[in-house]
């Protein structure tokens, strides 16, 4: 029990009696009566705390200390000492013991201490196991996929987690890039500092500067105080941007600044702040179409994508469709303790054969509700939702090898944009929405392909 507390004493008496006090007092302990005994012990048991005698024969106190910091770096270690030999514990303080307690002592006292360090051995426990909860959900085990593609998204990020580059992660809403950036940070030597994730496009213009960089005391109306930003809370660790293509135009001569320099001045402060921070960003806008716009400045994106990785749409990696739907929905079962083993082959087909242009979150969304509306101890077609089931998509199984690859990806794409243009009247932000891509991305698409709109269809 990590709440144990062992004593060290080479009076066995007194060793004793305070054993015997600090277990008046609520606590767990134990006693040993040389340096040499509590460290077999310790490497038998679990213990929280060492109280130990200064002064012993043969190891003493210090010995015991040095060897618990190497062996035990995280075992808080309270020394005991008679008055004479208060400065040696001080010292010893210095060097890393927790507290020390002057004999002879109030046993309230040691009891007080002794809870004080016990509390600090549960935060660090506490801690350490949030913190391989975390590692666990976003090492590389948890991003799901086999797929050709995927597999060399999982490359990249292992290529770039260790440096502290700059990287920019594309691809369409839902596929998974803040999870992507997750990823990188938990698996880069800056793991142990901050993830800090900011959306751009949630944020009103007019605080996203202050949110980003801080303010000072009255730097605006309602600035009642100074406030850091986001970049100095992820100091040491990692800035995620996410909605990147989304920064407003105002903001991002001081971000690339910031990116160049690590430097920047809060709100209504003329004082530089330098930081260290690595950024991520992310978007699902096409950002060389928004530089040729005019609506991103193109040495910020240079800037941004030293490393860029694209996240591809679910329809691309088409393999992974059912892994990532059985994990969904083990996860879901679970979670509402029912009793479903997995999907009946016809509900495998559909799910397979259907696009998932909201990509992997709307097959989130899909699996939860099936487990939720399940009468079976499988998933059928019928819990799926209907325009899964009902999309209809010829069998890709051995499709003739096109000798024109360009001219007939450009067909299958002429063709998606005329079928969504046509299930939608022609209504462009809802086409796009429907292929899952942006209106901006679906605009340069139809001029790219030539598509001929009906004037009355716009
Ligand atoms: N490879 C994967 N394996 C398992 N689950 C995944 C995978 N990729 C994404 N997910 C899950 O899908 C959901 C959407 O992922 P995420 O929020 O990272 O997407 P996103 O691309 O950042 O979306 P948006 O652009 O809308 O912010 C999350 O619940 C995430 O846990």
């Amino acid at each position: 029990m990590t709440s144990s507390i062992l004593v060290v004493d080479d009076e066995p008496r007194l060793a004793e009696t305070l054993a015997l006090a600090l277990e008046g007092g609520g606590l767990t302990s134990e006693f040993v009566t040389s340096a040499d005994s509590a460290l077999e012990r310790i490497e038998q048991g679990e213990f929280g705390l060492v109280i130990t005698d200064l002064r012993m024969p043969g190891r003493n106190g210090r010995d015991l200390l040095h060897e618990l910091q190497s062996k035990r770096p995280d075992m808080p270690v309270v020394v005991m000492t008679a008055y004479a030999s208060l400065r040696d514990a001080v010292a010893l303080v210095k060097d890393g013991a927790f507290d020390y307690i002057s004999k002879p002592f109030e046993i309230d006292d040691v009891i007080a201490t002794a809870r004080r360090a016990l509390r600090l051995t549960q935060v660090v426990n506490e801690n350490r196991r949030l913190r391989a909860e975390l590692e666990g959900r976003y090492s590389f085990g948890n991003l799901i996929g086999s797929s050709p593609a995927f597999a060399e998204v999982l490359r990249q990020i292992a290529e770039v987690c260790e440096s502290r580059a700059t990287v920019l992660i594309q691809g369409e809403s839902g596929t998974g890039k803040e999870l992507v950036a997750r990823a990188i940070h938990f698996n880069s030597p800056r793991r142990d500092n901050p993830f800090i994730a900011i959306n751009c496009s949630a944020i009103p213009e007019h605080l996203l500067e202050s949110e980003l960089f801080g303010h000072a005391k009255g730097a605006f109306t309602g600035a009642v105080a100074a406030r850091e930003g986001r970049f100095v809370t992820a100091n040491g660790g990692t800035l995620f941007l996410d909605e990147i293509g989304d920064l407003p135009a105002s903001l991002q001569p001081k971000l690339l600044r910031a990116l160049q320099d690590q430097t920047f001045e809060p709100v209504g402060s003329d004082r530089s702040v330098k930081v260290d921070v690595r950024i991520i960003a992310a978007t699902h806008r096409d950002l060389e179409a928004a530089m040729d716009d005019d609506d991103f400045r193109e040495d910020l994106y240079y800037r941004l994508a030293v490393y860029p990785i694209r996240v591809p749409a679910l329809r691309e990696r088409a393999g992974d469709v059912l892994p990532i739907a059985s994990h969904f929905l083990s996860h879901f079962a679970a979670e509402m303790t029912k009793k479903i083993s997995g999907f009946a082959p016809e509900a495998e087909a559909a799910l397979s054969a259907y696009q998932w242009p909201g990509n992997i979150r709307e097959l989130q969304n899909a699996i939860e509700r099936a487990t939720i509306v399940a009468s079976q101890n499988v998933i059928t077609p019928q819990d799926l939702p209907g325009y899964v089931t009902r999309a209809k998509r010829p069998a890709a199984t051995n499709p003739a090898v096109p000798s024109d690859l360009d001219g007939e990806m450009e067909r299958i794409e002429r063709d998606f944009i005329l079928a969504a243009l046509q299930e939608t009247d022609g209504v462009q932000v809802k086409a796009a929405e429907r292929l899952g891509i942006a209106e901006r991305s679906l605009w340069h698409r139809i001029k790219k392909l030539g598509i001929k709109i009906a004037k009355t269809a716009r």
